[in-house]
């Protein structure tokens, strides 16, 4: 029996005294806050969360709670359309359902992002600007959003996507400075790719993500090992990898778009477009993964 065994947790509305309860509790009958859930995180491994973008309809939100997914995501890609009454439904659908909603401003503008918290109240707010380094007024710039945003709105998490290279040949160094300087004012990191030179070919410009690539996985692990927050691996995610992924980084939890959405007619991933086979196909093989592994045998 390992240590965690016998760890007595009082979660919300329910007290456990063994393990397998507390992961049953928390994963299947979803009884459990998010808050709750990431307290439990501290005591003892979960199975890792599903996080999927980009979900923008309600339809879509429900298609894919059903398949199992924990954290939806969502992205407003214009500053001057950032009120969608749909995507506000979606939200409010995502809540509704007991599952996490995850909001990508592609902007970071203050006053816009405060007027974006108050219309959609999501429980995510994700930060994914492009950062070249701990050192940058960029960075500067991104920890002031993010104190403020903690100020004036308490009730919403704040997740910060760390940019980390397909191969990185700095040793990672750069990378953990500069998540060790958000840490204070964030509730999860994010992995994610960065390409080319200084970040200049990533899709959507000045932002990191969405690029079907994986990044650097031996410093995704070092930054679960040092973070005391929960760390999600992003980054080409895939059903056909994901296991792999789990097993290398151990994460708090993945994060796929690109390789779970629909193709065209000539294999290019559609944009805002769930392959909700693959979806299902990500969620089977992540529950089949044997995480959390057992350090001394089963629980008795
Ligand atoms: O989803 C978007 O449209 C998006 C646009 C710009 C920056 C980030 C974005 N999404 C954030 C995510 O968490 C993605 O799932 C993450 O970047 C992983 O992407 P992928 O490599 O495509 O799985």
């Amino acid at each position: 029996m390992n240590s965690f065994s016998r760890s007595i947790v009082v979660t919300g509305d329910t007290i456990c005294t063994k393990k397998m309860d507390v992961v049953e509790t928390a994963t299947k009958h979803r009884t459990l806050s998010e808050i709750n859930r990431l307290e439990l995180h501290r005591i003892m491994p979960l199975q890792p969360i599903v996080q999927i973008y980009e979900i923008q309809t309600p339809a879509e939100a429900r298609a894919v709670i059903d398949c199992g997914v924990d954290h939806i995501g969502s992205v407003i890609t214009d500053v001057d359309h950032r009120h969608d009454p749909i995507l506000r439904n979606t939200i409010r659908l995502v809540r509704e359902k007991g599952a996490v909603s995850s909001l990508i401003p592609l902007y970071s503008d203050m006053d816009a992002v405060f007027d974006t918290l108050a219309y959609y109240r999501p429980d995510i707010i994700h930060f994914c600007e492009q950062l070249d380094g701990a050192a940058n007024p960029a960075t500067a710039s991104a920890i002031a959003l993010q104190a403020e945003v903690r100020r004036r709105f308490p009730g919403v998490k704040i997740m910060r996507a760390i940019p980390i290279a397909q191969n990185d040949i700095d040793g990672g160094e750069p990378v953990l400075a500069l998540a060790a300087r958000f840490e204070p004012l964030s509730d999860f990191f994010l992995t994610d790719t960065v390409v080319g030179e200084n970040g200049d070919d990533q899709p959507e410009a000045g932002f990191v993500g969405i690029t079907g690539l994986t990044c650097d996985w031996s410093v995704a692990a070092r930054l679960v090992a040092q973070s005391n927050i929960p760390v999600i691996l992003a980054g080409g995610i895939a059903p056909e990898n994901v296991v792999r992924g789990i097993e290398t980084v151990r994460p708090y939890g993945v994060d796929s778009c690109t390789c779970t959405n629909a193709v065209d007619n000539a294999g290019r991933p559609i944009r805002f477009k769930k392959d909700l086979e693959r979806v299902r196909r990500l969620v089977a093989a992540v529950r089949g993964s044997g995480y959390p592994f057992e350090v001394d045998g089963p629980v008795q």
